[in-house]
């Protein structure tokens, strides 16, 4: 076939576009595979054969009581954490357990701890613009000046976590929820293709946790998103599907109806 006719073809949706080495494969429509995975501290497994598969444009909660083993699997998917067993691929190819933490990052899995950790003396604006700059590895260049395709995403962020109006504030006299979703902006600023969200509404009020509710909601599709969450009315407000882990392996998965209903969370929930 000649070379235009070939690139014409390629506009056609049902011939699929080969995927190169080391790119991101969601043709199986499924973002991240663990399988199998156990992580042992000291002979004590945290993770147990856990197999977890998240959808691409997900948004996917993760609950459990103390000690179930999230924070662990959120360490094992972003490369803190090395299982001792099991596999874990980033779309069909990408083998995670080959990578170190910043490759991790860089390949697209972003992680937002509890805590927020903006920069206090720093704009909102200039967070989020460091942030931009931080990820295209270009330290050298953060004094450059912003070109304005970069300005146009920092608005564009800035609408999305509904700071617009406070742009110019510096970050350390925000409010507890306002600092939370500025750092949800910073992760957006990086395009993350996974974002885990690690307790996002703890200390907020009522009016910020659905504002964070709406926000995460707005995300899906865009982003395939894992929270892990406490508050159950929250991960109701927000779960198509919820993941009930429990002593290292998966217990449970539905909707929150039907895993609040299962008697085996009520019985890991309530205890004997
Ligand atoms: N570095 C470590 N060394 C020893 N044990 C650990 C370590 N990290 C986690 N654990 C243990 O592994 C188990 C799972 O911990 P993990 O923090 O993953 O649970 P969790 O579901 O996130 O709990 P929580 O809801 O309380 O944050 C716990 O029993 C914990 O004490």
């Amino acid at each position: 076939m000649n070379k235009p006719l070939m690139d014409r073809y390629k506009t056609f949706d049902f011939v699929r576009k080969p995927v190169k080495p080391g790119e991101l494969d969601v043709s199986h429509k499924t973002i991240l595979y663990l399988e199998d995975v156990s992580v042992s501290f000291d002979g004590f497994k945290a993770l147990n054969n856990l197999s977890l598969y998240i959808d691409n444009g997900e948004l996917r909660c993760l609950i459990g009581p103390n000690g179930a083993g999230k924070t662990t699997l959120m360490d094992v998917i972003t490369g803190k954490t090395k299982p001792d067993s099991g596999s874990v691929f980033f779309g069909q190819t990408i083998d995670l357990l080959e990578m170190d933490e910043p490759a991790i990052a860089q390949a697209g899995i972003c992680r937002k701890f509890q805590k927020p950790s903006v920069f206090e003396n720093l704009s909102v604006f200039e967070n989020l613009e460091l942030a931009m700059k931080a990820d295209k590895g270009a330290w050298p260049a953060l004094f450059a000046r912003l070109n304005g395709e970069h300005r146009d995403r920092i608005e564009e962020v800035l609408t999305t976590i509904g700071l617009t109006e406070h742009s110019a504030q510096q970050a350390g006299i925000l409010s507890h929820g306002q600092k939370q979703w500025l750092e949800i902006g910073m992760l957006l600023m990086q395009e993350p293709k996974v974002m885990l969200v690690d307790e996002p509404v703890a200390g907020m009020t009522h009016q910020e946790i659905d504002r964070t509710a709406e926000l995460l909601l707005s995300l899906q599709g865009k982003h395939s998103i894992v929270v892990v969450e406490h508050d159950m009315e929250f991960v109701r407000s927000i779960a198509r599907k919820v993941t009930v882990l429990h002593e290292g392996s998966v217990l449970t998965e539905g909707t929150m109806d039907e895993v609040q209903n299962d008697p085996r969370v009520i019985q890991v929930y309530l205890g004997d």
